[in-house]
């Protein structure tokens, strides 16, 4: 079950926002991830995609969840395995007053990065269009805020990358750029699109409604 081939296997989640009694979101949840593995979480408003990702990425863990979990055939919790991760939210958390130099800066100070991180944050820049870097990011488009921060993560070239929505407000170069990243990047990724582009490939596609059945079963391959 956690064989070295999964980077992260999630075993019977249990996990409730509220401790009234009422049923948990999901009620024994399995889930893996393959090595490099790409894929696409889709489903309604309200059925816990974002909460899935908040959990991968460790960030419910005062909610007490129950779980067992294995980051490469290790068992681990969540919180752990943090700094593997790189979680792009669909509401980004960038500084006003900051440039995008200042946010780089920033960024390589609060994580484990390559020593390329720079570099690899402007390439992605030049890759989404967006040239202007010297001006704080108050003044910037939502579009250009969304290509900022993607990149800020993406470069962290993380062996799991977690991104909630991230096509929203991105114009077609950029759309086209994030696509060809997530697929030549050999990290994993879980990927929330509502209306994920056409020319998006994906290696699974899984409804989270299929988490909240009883006889789910992650594995669709
Ligand atoms: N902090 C919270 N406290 C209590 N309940 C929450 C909290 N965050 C989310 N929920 C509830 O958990 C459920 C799942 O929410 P979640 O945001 O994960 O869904 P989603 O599939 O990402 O939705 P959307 O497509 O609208 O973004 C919803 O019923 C929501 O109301």
């Amino acid at each position: 079950m956690s064989g070295q081939r999964h980077l992260l296997v999630l075993r019977d989640l249990v996990f409730s926002y509220t401790t009234d009694g009422s049923p948990p979101l999901f009620d024994g949840l399995n889930f893996e991830i393959a090595q490099g593995e790409k894929i696409l979480l889709v489903g309604p408003n309200g059925a816990g995609k974002t909460t899935l990702l908040n959990l991968l990425a460790g960030l419910l863990e005062s909610y007490r969840p129950r779980y067992q979990a294995f980051w490469a055939g290790k068992p681990v919790r969540l919180q752990e395995i943090r700094p593997e991760i790189a979680y792009a939210p669909d509401e980004d958390y960038l500084f006003d007053e900051l440039t995008a130099e200042e946010h780089i800066e920033v960024f390589r100070a609060l994580w484990t990065v390559q020593p390329t991180y720079r570099s690899d944050v402007l390439d992605l820049l030049r890759r989404f269009g967006l040239a202007e870097i010297t001006k704080p990011v108050g003044r910037y488009s939502r579009g250009m805020r969304r290509k900022l921060f993607l990149s800020l993560i993406l470069a962290r070239r993380a062996s799991l990358c977690l991104l909630d929505e991230p096509f929203n407000a991105l114009d077609q170069q950029s759309i086209e750029a994030l696509i060809s990243f997530i697929e030549m990047n050999p990290g994993a990724c879980v990927l929330v699109a509502h209306r994920p582009p056409e020319a998006l490939r994906m290696d699974r596609v899984i409804d989270i409604r299929t988490f909240t059945r009883s006889d789910a079963s992650s594995t669709r391959e």
